[in-house]
């Protein structure tokens, strides 16, 4: 399909179905719960870093070039020794369920179906086995919260492996949740409500430490174990020696610890603030992108998330030298409103918008958007 059929089948069609964020957003507020809807809307303190994230994209002008023939477009990108399709992944999004029964093995098969790798929460609504026999052979990447007693995250990092996922992202910004205003309004935690537990309940290593098989135990023992303010270098290190997949560091900031990364081995980083959600206050996130990328200097890949919208904002994170792209929230608001079609419709439109910001500044492959001149202003 050409960039402009998907635009034309849009515009003949009569279902009034949301396009925008705002109208994503707004729909599924109508779906949903209040404490649903807060969970995934909001973010941490006054919200600050939240608004950052989105309002920091208009910063940066991308400087198109003309007359360069842009007929044909091949967005594929190689990461860690796998060719995908284009360089839009789905971040990891835990407790799916919160908003549609389907959760995360909607989202996984309409990943699939446009090509999307996915990379599934520690905090999944359904497990690794799951989502792996519900979308086989597409590629799919596991993100590991650690463990207070970690054999529990080497025993998850162990079934990913067989699984056939393709890399761990372990998150590194979420030893301790944010400080999360919204959820105390609405008295919401979805882990206390028994939601997320597609991963432990089903975990050997995590079910033979439960003082008893009873759901109260296994909230509690979930609550205990995802907070792991212990978390350090060392710690990697040891992750490194349990594993033979690639790991990266999701929720990378400081160009320091990206250089940390690289000295300890690590196959890549992801530029990520959580979406707010963690420390309020902290960089945007595509604030943080240009001085990681300098430091890097191509040695490992930088992944990035935070804020990212619609397509023009992925083209500026690739032209400022992010190796793929991360798609948070918008596919949640597309669950909310229609299971595995609602997030079908959002990645369909999100990656024909992506690919027609790309043909219109002038690009024809990801190298050239790499190249392409983004003024600040
Ligand atoms: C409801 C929700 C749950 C999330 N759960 C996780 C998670 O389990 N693990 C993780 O690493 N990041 C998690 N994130 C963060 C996302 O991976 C990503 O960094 C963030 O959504 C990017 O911000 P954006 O959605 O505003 O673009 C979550 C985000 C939301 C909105
Ligand atoms: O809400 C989040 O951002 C998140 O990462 C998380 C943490 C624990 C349970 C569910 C989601």
């Amino acid at each position: 399909m050409s960039a402009n059929d998907l635009l034309l089948k849009n515009i003949d069609s009569n279902d009034k179905y949301p396009l925008n964020y705002e109208e994503l957003e707004q729909t599924a507020k109508e779906n949903l719960d209040a404490g649903s809807f807060g969970y995934i809307r909001s973010s941490a303190g006054g919200e600050e870093t939240y608004r950052k994230n989105t309002n920091s994209f208009q910063k940066y002008s991308i400087v198109p070039r003309f007359l360069t023939d842009v007929s044909t477009l091949n967005t594929e990108v190689t990461i860690l020794g796998h060719t995908y399709p284009h360089p839009l992944f789905i971040a990891p999004v835990g407790v799916n369920k919160i908003a549609h029964a389907d959760g995360e093995i909607a989202v996984a098969k309409a990943a699939s179906k446009f090509g999307y790798p996915y990379i599934q929460s520690t905090v999944s609504s359904y497990s690794i086995e799951e989502i792996a026999s519900a979308t086989e052979g597409s590629s799919k990447w596991f993100q590991l919260y650690w463990s207070q007693n970690k054999e529990i995250a080497f025993s998850m990092v162990k079934r990913a492996e067989t699984a056939g996922y393709e890399a761990i992202v372990l998150t590194v910004d979420t030893v301790m949740l944010g400080w999360r205003e919204e959820d105390v309004r609405n008295q919401f935690s979805p882990l206390k409500r028994g939601l997320g537990q597609g991963n432990y309940s089903t975990d050997p290593v995590f079910m033979a430490a439960l003082p008893d098989q009873t759901e109260g135990s296994i909230i509690k023992s979930m609550i205990e174990n995802i907070y792991h303010p212990t978390l350090n270098w060392t710690d990697i290190e040891e992750l490194r020696e349990r594993t033979d997949l690639p790991i990266l560091l999701k929720g990378i900031l400081h160009p320091e610890d990206a250089k940390i990364a690289i000295e300890k081995g690590l196959d890549g980083i992801i530029v990520s603030n959580h979406g707010g959600r963690q420390l309020d206050g902290v960089i945007a996130s595509i604030d943080a992108l240009p001085e990681i990328v300098e430091v890097v200097k191509g040695k490992i890949p930088v992944l990035f998330d935070s804020g990212v919208r619609r397509g023009s904002d992925a083209v500026k994170a690739l032209a400022l030298g992010a190796t793929a792209v991360c798609i948070g929230r918008p596919f949640v608001w597309g669950l909310a409103n229609g299971g595995q079609d609602g997030v079908e419709r959002v990645l369909e439109n999100f990656l024909q918008e992506t690919k027609v910001s790309i043909s219109l500044s002038g690009a024809r492959n990801l190298a050239e958007v790499r190249k392409l001149k983004i003024v600040r202003n």
